[in-house]
């Protein structure tokens, strides 16, 4: 948690950073309106990343106003106190301020009384404002089930006067649908009442730092034309959680964990590691590269995907007994086309594991001609670590230091920790609103990328809602099912042993 920093030294780097990103015509009164206030999502997620942004200057008061919207009977205070249960360190002085500009309006979300109070509350601290522009930012903290109705509220009662220049927009969590027919249907739904460019499908892994540094990484760097079938063997993604669904089991059950993370998290870092370069940063360019590496994605051969459960899930009294939700998977994409040809993309999740880490992990041909018996020390891999501890490493063969002329594998280690010592990393949520109020949709899912999402991993999603495909128990604390090692091995990865890192001191 950041302190420290008077408001005014706040709002003054936030000047200057706007000035930089010509943001002039984003400017006037802004309302954030976080619908589901009361809930989970909200307090653990919204709210600090709302915080975090003032904080640092980038919504500050007499600009920003934010209305927490849910059915619960809270009064504003009532609100406030859960929040700052989840902002336990900040500076007591800068959270009161925030906490100030909370308020709270109870109301269903299926009725136009609660949204008419809520635009009136609004529209009264609008007038307030003196502010020429009025700016709703409607964040929907709510299960995807009332998105239809609430958006529909939002479009009858509650959208920018058009008096006043300035704009709506709509922030929506996953999940988006169940499947291709359930997620065309709600695209539907929500297109028929905002435009694309009012509508912001938010996945977080989208904004976390080293997922953002892919493009980069890629397309700002002249060393990565290796990146192809000619030179990479495999590539891993891969998703570890070391904690089971606590508490969580009656959501999951319905979702699994190919909805929960593949299909949406994985997936957009496998888009951001194999699609093409776009023809320039604009969002809709980096959308269409994405929605065409999807669309060269072949069918997922059964033979190819291990399902794990791990034993216990069944334990949480909200899961059926018979369930065969998989609460791991490992599914083999592969990519159809000029640079991908014959490389497996191996997409990796699982829940109560033996650790916890998100990864990309490109493993590269052995060296051809092998002098120096490469093969003994394992082949070059570059591992771009998410989380925890970001990081960027690539393990490579080099000569033993001393008299013989031993190889060893080692590393080329770009560790965030060390390089970027007093650098506060944004939390994704954090990067994400302000990409919502700058207006800006890169990070965001268009709808003919959903769509094509949900293409490739629907037959298979059937296929085991309908018990064609079973997930085989694995022991909770374990790597889940060996099964998965070997669909890894049977592809191509091949396992490196014998390399040990030795974390660098500064000394
Ligand atoms: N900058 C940094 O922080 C750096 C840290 N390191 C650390 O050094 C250690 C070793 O690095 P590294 O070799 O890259 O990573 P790991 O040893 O964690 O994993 C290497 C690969 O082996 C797989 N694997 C692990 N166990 C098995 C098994 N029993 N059967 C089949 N496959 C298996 C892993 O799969 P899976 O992903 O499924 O586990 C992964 O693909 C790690 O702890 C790493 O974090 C290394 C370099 C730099
Ligand atoms: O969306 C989800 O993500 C979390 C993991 O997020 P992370 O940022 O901590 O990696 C996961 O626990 C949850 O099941 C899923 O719905």
């Amino acid at each position: 948690m950041s302190g420290g920093s008077s408001p005014s030294s706040r709002r003054n780097s936030s000047n200057s950073l706007s000035r930089d990103l010509d943001l002039s015509s984003e400017q006037g009164c802004l309302s954030i309106i976080v619908l589901g206030a009361s809930g989970d999502l909200a307090k653990k997620k919204t709210f600090p990343a709302l915080y975090h942004l003032f904080d640092q200057g980038f919504i500050q008061s007499g600009e920003v106003h934010i209305f927490g919207y849910a059915r619960s009977n809270l009064s504003d205070d009532g609100l406030r106190e859960r929040i700052s249960g989840y902002l336990k360190g900040a500076p007591e002085e800068e959270l009161s301020e925030f906490l100030q500009l909370i308020k709270y309006v109870s109301g269903s979300y299926d009725s136009g009384e609660g949204f008419e109070k809520l635009n009136k509350t609004i529209s009264e601290y609008e007038a307030s404002s003196k502010s020429e522009s009025y700016r709703r930012l409607f964040y929907l903290a709510l299960p995807p089930s009332v998105y239809p109705s609430v958006c529909k509220m939002i479009r009858t009662y509650c959208m920018n006067p058009s008096s006043h220049p300035g704009w709506t927009r709509v922030i929506v969590e996953k999940p988006f649908g169940k499947d291709l027919d359930s997620a065309e249907e709600l695209s539907s739904q929500l297109g028929e009442l905002f435009e694309e460019h009012q509508l912001y499908r938010i996945d977080h892994y989208l904004g976390k730092e080293l997922v953002q540094n892919l493009l980069v990484l890629r397309f700002a760097n002249r060393f990565l034309p290796l990146w192809n079938r000619d030179n990479i063997d495999n590539i891993q993604i891969v998703f570890r959680e070391d904690f089971g669904t606590e508490g969580r089991g009656g959501y999951f059950d319905q979702y699994g964990i190919i909805r929960d993370i593949i299909q949406n998290h994985l997936l957009q870092v496998f888009c951001l590691v194999a699609m093409e370069k776009p023809v320039s940063l604009k969002p809709e360019h980096i959308r269409d590269e994405k929605v065409k590496v999807l669309q060269s994605v072949n069918p997922i051969k059964p033979e190819e995907v291990v399902l794990g459960q791990y034993d216990g899930y069944k334990d949480d009294p909200t899961v059926p007994d018979e369930s065969n939700t998989p609460t791991f998977a490992s599914v083999v994409l592969r990519v159809h086309n000029e640079r991908w040809e014959g490389v497996p993309f191996i997409l990796k999740a699982g829940k109560a594991l033996n650790s916890r880490k998100a990864e990309v992990r490109v493993q590269f041909k052995d060296v051809p001609g092998d002098i120096f018996r490469c093969k003994k020390q394992g082949r070059n891999e570059f591992v771009i670590r998410l989380q925890p501890s970001e990081a960027m490493y690539m393990k490579v063969t080099v000569k033993k230091p001393g008299l013989e002329m031993a190889t060893e594998q080692s590393e080329l280690d770009l560790s965030y920790g060390m390089r970027y010592q007093n650098v506060k990393i944004p939390e994704a949520y954090e990067r994400l609103i302000l990409d919502t109020i700058r207006g800006d949709q890169q990070h965001f899912v268009r709808r003919d990328e959903l769509k094509a999402a949900w293409q490739i991993f629907t037959p298979l999603l059937h296929d085991i809602d309908d018990g064609k495909l079973k997930a085989v128990p694995y022991q909770p604390g374990s790597r889940g099912p060996k099964e998965a090692d070997e669909l890894s091995a049977r592809v191509g990865y091949v396992q490196t042993h014998g390399y040990v890192w030795i974390p660098p001191t500064l000394a």
